[in-house]
């Protein structure tokens, strides 16, 4: 499998790091505007290869035809969130980027699977699927993932079980109205307040745990600049699903056309995720208030596509 990388930065070389030196992929591509610090952080990951038992892949340091029929393509390259910037202000800036980028990609590797986590993350992804021929199962943004591990996090020294035990997501939109559908979260098969009530833990402060989880990402940019490890721990999940084709369900930014009653937005909500990206998108019934929440989002998400 060939993944090509385009964007070195903080995410782009921990994702390549996650991909050297634990996955099965046998070819690298890393393009960066900055064409010598890809370089360098590409010869740096070759002389891991010596003391690693991952499968050795080739590295390559390229442009753009280097990634010529890549089977995965994720994208990270864009401006940086400034100190006191939002998300959403790098709409404008980040949209005429990856108009161009998408261009690009698609012209060497018009079957691969893409991934974006430039951000705002499901806006960029929807200005690409506007720029490109690429479907929607195969153009896809790693949505609320980081922040559904953000959240699994947080439950899990409430409920103190490992995260990978827990089942629940954060949805809508990885952003200020990302929201926790409770009605869809599991600790040992039980509602999480069941779950606590009968294992003597006191009940979860759920609006406490959601304001933790959205603002677990910006207490780490704070005090060092960028988010890396956990967003490319993230996107090394889609990419082992896919790989795998494990078929498992991850939250991710889709494009609904008519799901949840949402027309042509991208939005993240539960997808089954393998071989050519996004399986399917799954259904799930909101209670009326996660509805509303829901609704919150697809507001916040159309207010901005407006501004790209
Ligand atoms: N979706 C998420 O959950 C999530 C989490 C963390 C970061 N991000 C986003 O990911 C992006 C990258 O973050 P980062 O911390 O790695 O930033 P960074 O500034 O460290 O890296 C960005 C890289 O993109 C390159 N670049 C810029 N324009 C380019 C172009 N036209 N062509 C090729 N390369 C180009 C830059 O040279 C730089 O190396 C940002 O938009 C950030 O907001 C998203």
């Amino acid at each position: 499998m060939k993944v090509s990388v385009i964007g070195m930065g903080a995410v782009g070389t921990e994702i390549v790091g996650l991909l050297v030196h634990m996955s099965e992929v046998t070819e690298i591509v890393a393009v960066d505007k900055l064409r010598e610090r890809a370089e360098a952080e590409i010869w740096d990951f070759s002389h891991t290869t010596p003391f690693t038992y991952a499968k050795n892949p080739r590295l390559v340091v390229g442009e753009y035809a280097e990634t010529a029929d890549s089977d995965i393509v994720v994208i990270t390259a864009g401006a940086q969130l400034q100190q006191g910037q939002t998300r959403d202000d790098l709409v404008r800036v980040n949209s005429r980027i990856l108009q161009d980028i998408i261009g690009r990609v698609e012209r060497h590797s018009p079957g691969a699977v893409v991934i974006n986590v430039t951000n705002p993350v499901d806006v960029m992804t929807q200005v690409m699927l506007r720029a490109s021929s690429y479907p929607r199962e195969r153009l896809l943004s790693a949505g609320t993932l980081i922040d559904t591990a953000r959240f699994l996090r947080i439950l899990a020294e409430h409920v103190k079980i490992d995260p990978k035990n827990l089942y629940g997501y954060m949805l809508g939109d990885h952003g200020a109205t990302g929201f926790i559908p409770w009605s869809l979260c599991r600790v040992c098969g039980a509602e999480v307040d069941t779950f606590c009530r009968l294992n003597g833990l006191p009940p979860v402060d759920r609006e406490d745990i959601r304001r933790r989880t959205l603002e677990a990402g910006f207490r780490i940019f704070e005090r060092k600049g960028n988010t890396n490890h956990g967003i490319a721990a993230s996107v090394f999940r889609i990419i082992r699903a896919i790989e795998c084709n494990e078929q498992s369900i991850l939250p991710l930014g889709v494009l609904l056309q008519g799901e949840y009653g949402v027309a042509d937005l991208v939005m993240s909500v539960p997808c089954v995720v393998g071989r050519g990206g996004v399986q399917r998108i799954l259904h799930h019934e909101f209670t009326p208030e996660e509805d509303t929440q829901f609704r919150a989002s697809e507001q916040h998400l159309r207010h901005l596509l407006a501004l790209a």
